[in-house]
């Protein structure tokens, strides 16, 4: 398993903002945004004339540091592109804490990664994080999320691409994501059985936050962890609907606190409140906790 369920090494990924690596005036704002997480994009968000330059800028932004609980990402771009290769160098000559594959599909894409981070003497700290976005990766979830039991691979996150799974596929992005719903489903069953974090896919329509905020909450009902944004604004939302309730937090501590009763001791279900509690939900609620104070850490 990789590091991304478990109660006792949560990380908080509940903002992802992309910004354009060409865009001097978005990456300067990477330290100060109250995202979890910002994405340094090389890839679709920077046009082929700017790779170079951007890349170069990305490269300089993250050594210089400073980034304080966010965590760092580069989007690179595919290794079948002309600038992949030396993306995925340079990246990784910043160390920062993941860099993001586009259009993963395979497990060996994976793995040529992972060989190619370990002959650059790469710390184990810079982490893969997945773009899922291609019918081929939909189809074959179980085997890319495999792979992160594979220290080789350092698979940890897999982020999914709505815009490219449509244009793939010829569905529709349309509010509800109908005809998405199994796709996306699926990704979280893989991750979560290979404990891979999962991040929703971006809103378009960044003016209308209404749509942003219902397309937000679907996501926590998916059981993702975080989503991909595009603007600033979709932070704070974004942030709101992926931290537990303040009463599902107190839910969540006063079950811990019952089965700790002494006349609780070795029982498998008891009663709080008149609802029955399992040790399951004493499970489910310790993540909440621990997820609940690893956000109020941040702050
Ligand atoms: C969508 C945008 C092009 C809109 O830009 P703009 O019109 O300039 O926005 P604003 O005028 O409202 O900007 C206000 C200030 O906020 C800063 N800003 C804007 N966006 C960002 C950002 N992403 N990160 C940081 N800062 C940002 C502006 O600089 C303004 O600052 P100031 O001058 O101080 O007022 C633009 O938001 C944008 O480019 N967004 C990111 C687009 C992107 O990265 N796309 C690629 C990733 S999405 C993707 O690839 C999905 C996936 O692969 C898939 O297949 O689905
Ligand atoms: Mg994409």
């Amino acid at each position: 398993m990789s590091e991304g369920n478990s109660a006792a090494s949560i990380r908080p990924r509940r903002s992802v903002l992309y910004m354009p690596g060409s865009n001097a005036r978005a990456l300067e704002k990477a330290r100060t945004l109250p995202a979890d997480a910002v994405i340094l994009d090389l890839e679709d968000a920077v046009a082929p004339d700017a790779k170079v330059e951007a890349r170069d800028r990305i490269v300089e932004t993250v050594k210089a540091g400073g980034f304080g609980p966010r965590e760092v990402v580069i989007r690179i771009n595919g290794l079948d592109t002309p600038w992949g290769p030396d993306d995925l160098e340079a990246a990784a000559s910043a160390t920062p804490d993941a860099i993001l594959l586009p259009k993963v599909q395979s497990v060996e894409q994976l793995v040529t990664v992972g060989r190619r981070l370990k002959a650059l003497d790469v710390p184990a700290t810079t982490r893969v994080w997945a773009m899922i976005e291609t019918p081929l990766a939909i189809l074959d979830i179980k085997a890319i999320a495999a792979a992160a039991q594979d220290p080789l691979t350092r698979l940890s996150v897999f982020v999914l691409g709505t815009n490219d799974l449509a244009k793939e596929t010829r569905a529709a992005l349309v509010p509800g994501r109908a005809p998405m719903v199994g796709w996306l489903s699926l990704v979280v069953a893989a991750a979560r059985v290979y404990g891979v974090d999962v991040l929703d896919g971006v809103w378009n329509q960044f003016q209308d936050l209404d749509g942003f905020k219902a397309e937000c909450a679907q996501g926590v009902e998916f059981g993702m962890d975080g989503k991909t944004l595009i603007h600033p604004s979709q932070i704070e939302p974004c942030n709101i609907a992926f931290s537990p309730p303040e009463a599902e937090v107190a839910r969540a501590r006063a079950i811990i606190a019952a089965f700790a009763l002494p006349e609780n001791a070795g029982k498998g279900v008891i009663t709080l409140d008149g609802r029955m509690v399992e040790l399951l939900h004493a499970e489910m609620a310790k993540r909440t906790v621990a997820l609940a104070d690893a956000i109020a850490a941040r702050s």
